[in-house]
């Protein structure tokens, strides 16, 4: 019989009962120009943190959990970031006003944070640029998901900061969106997100685990990684992914 239970009891598909090791799994599909950037000051944070973005994947999946962000969202920089989220809210306007909410964001959010635009999916505006990701780089901020687009890719890419947005677009929000709300749930790529959700971004994606089920999908998400090292060890020693995935199933 392949899987073993979880500290929570719940089986996992595809381990096997009696191959645990506590060595840490390698990482899976990790350029080395990838780096992570955060800082991540609780238990849940950094084990979410250590985890593959696609096992912490598969773990909300597993625990029937949303946070898995629409596919699209991209990165200049390849990085992976982790952290805590800081939420502002967009909404279309005609006036030509600054967004105070996103200010205020990058003024006083906790370095490590992770902001979090949600702007409808415009990927005709720019609503991250050079300017904000300076400000963004003076506080530590350890990178923005932005539903909408970017802009100033090059100064984004020269300060190394990792903005995910659906795309790239010359014109800016002002006359066309205002910022609404600071720190508040919102919609982003699909998926609900709360201030203190824990963000984990990364060339394949963005998800956002949430807050108060980062334990335990950490925990999950782990047990995935080591499935994988286990499934990759047996491959090597049997040279047959048939006879691999006897004992260790993909899923
Ligand atoms: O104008 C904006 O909203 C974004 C921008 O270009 C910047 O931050 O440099
Ligand atoms: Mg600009």
């Amino acid at each position: 019989m392949h899987g073993r239970r979880g500290r929570l009891g719940r089986r996992l598909p595809g381990v096997a009962p009696c191959r645990v090791r506590q060595r840490r799994p390698p990482r899976r599909g990790r350029s080395t120009t990838e780096r992570t950037v955060g800082t991540v000051n609780t238990d849940p944070g950094r084990a979410l943190a250590a985890a593959t973005p696609a096992a912490i994947a598969d773990a909300l999946d597993h625990l029937g959990l949303p946070g898995v962000l629409a596919p699209g969202l991209r990165s200049h920089v390849a990085a992976r970031i982790a952290g805590p989220a800081v939420t502002v809210v967009y909404e279309r306007a005609t006036e030509r006003r600054q967004p105070e909410h996103t200010f205020e964001a990058v003024d006083t959010a906790a370095p490590g944070s992770v902001l979090v635009l949600a702007a409808g999916g415009d990927t005709g505006i720019a609503f991250w640029g050079g300017t904000l990701t300076a400000a963004a780089v003076h506080r530590g901020l350890a990178g923005a998901v932005v539903d909408g687009a970017v802009r100033d890719t090059d100064e984004i890419a020269g300060h190394g900061f990792p903005a995910f947005a659906r795309g790239v677009a010359l014109r800016g929000p002002a006359g066309r969106f205002r910022s609404v709300a600071l720190n508040v749930p919102v919609m982003c790529a699909g998926v609900t997100v709360h201030p203190g959700d824990f963000v984990v971004a990364g060339p394949d994606g963005v998800l956002a685990v949430p807050g108060g089920h980062a334990d335990e999908v950490a925990r999950v998400a782990a047990e995935f990684d080591e499935r994988d090292r286990l499934l990759t060890e047996n491959l090597l020693a049997t040279g047959s992914l048939r006879a691999a995935t006897r004992t260790v199933s993909l899923f």
